[in-house]
């Protein structure tokens, strides 16, 4: 299984809590948003990916140190294995600059009580509310035929 990693930075605005999003516009998960993240490259820590990766796709400049581990999820995709892959999931808190398009997405806000999960992985809606209120995640999700639809869950042991 290839690695990525995943970041979800986080804001605050008139007392709301806020986390940044994008809207995938190609490769795998088109057309979903999606926090910032990607593949780990040869011989990459993940949070040294997340930070790369972050860069790449907001502009915004994170450092490792600031970025809190929230936990590892495993994806299945028996239907097509080239798809499965694991993901190191990150929060962080402090970045430089303001979030600019780039070729991967156009990132955007969200309040926490107005996460498009229905327009997200079918997985996010599973473990992203506990991730982003300042939890752990360890979990497996397998997918469907239809490479979209989650179809077995379980907790993953460390
Ligand atoms: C809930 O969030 C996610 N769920 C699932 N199942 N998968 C996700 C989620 N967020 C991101 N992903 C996956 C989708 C992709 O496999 C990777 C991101 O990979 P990407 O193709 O963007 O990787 P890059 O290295 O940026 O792309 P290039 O191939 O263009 O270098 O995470």
């Amino acid at each position: 299984m290839y690695q990525v990693c995943v970041c979800y930075l986080l804001r605050e605005r008139a007392g709301v809590t806020e986390v940044l999003l994008g809207r995938k516009k190609h490769g795998l998960g088109e057309g979903y948003y999606v926090g910032l993240g990607g593949k780990l490259e040869s011989g990459e820590q993940a949070v040294d990916a997340a930070v790369r990766e972050v860069f790449e796709e907001s502009g915004l400049v994170v450092v490792g140190d600031d970025l809190e581990p929230r936990g590892v999820l495993s994806y299945h995709f028996p239907s097509r294995e080239s798809w499965s892959q694991e993901s190191s999931v990150f929060v962080g808190r402090r970045f430089e600059g303001d979030p600019v398009a780039s070729d991967e997405l156009d990132p955007e806000w969200f309040a926490l009580a107005d996460v498009p999960y229905d327009e997200m992985w079918d997985d996010a809606k599973r473990w992203l509310p506990g991730v982003l209120a300042g939890g752990t995640v360890r979990r497996t999700f397998v997918f469907g035929e239809d490479l979209a639809t989650v179809v077995t869950e379980r907790s993953s042991v460390a």
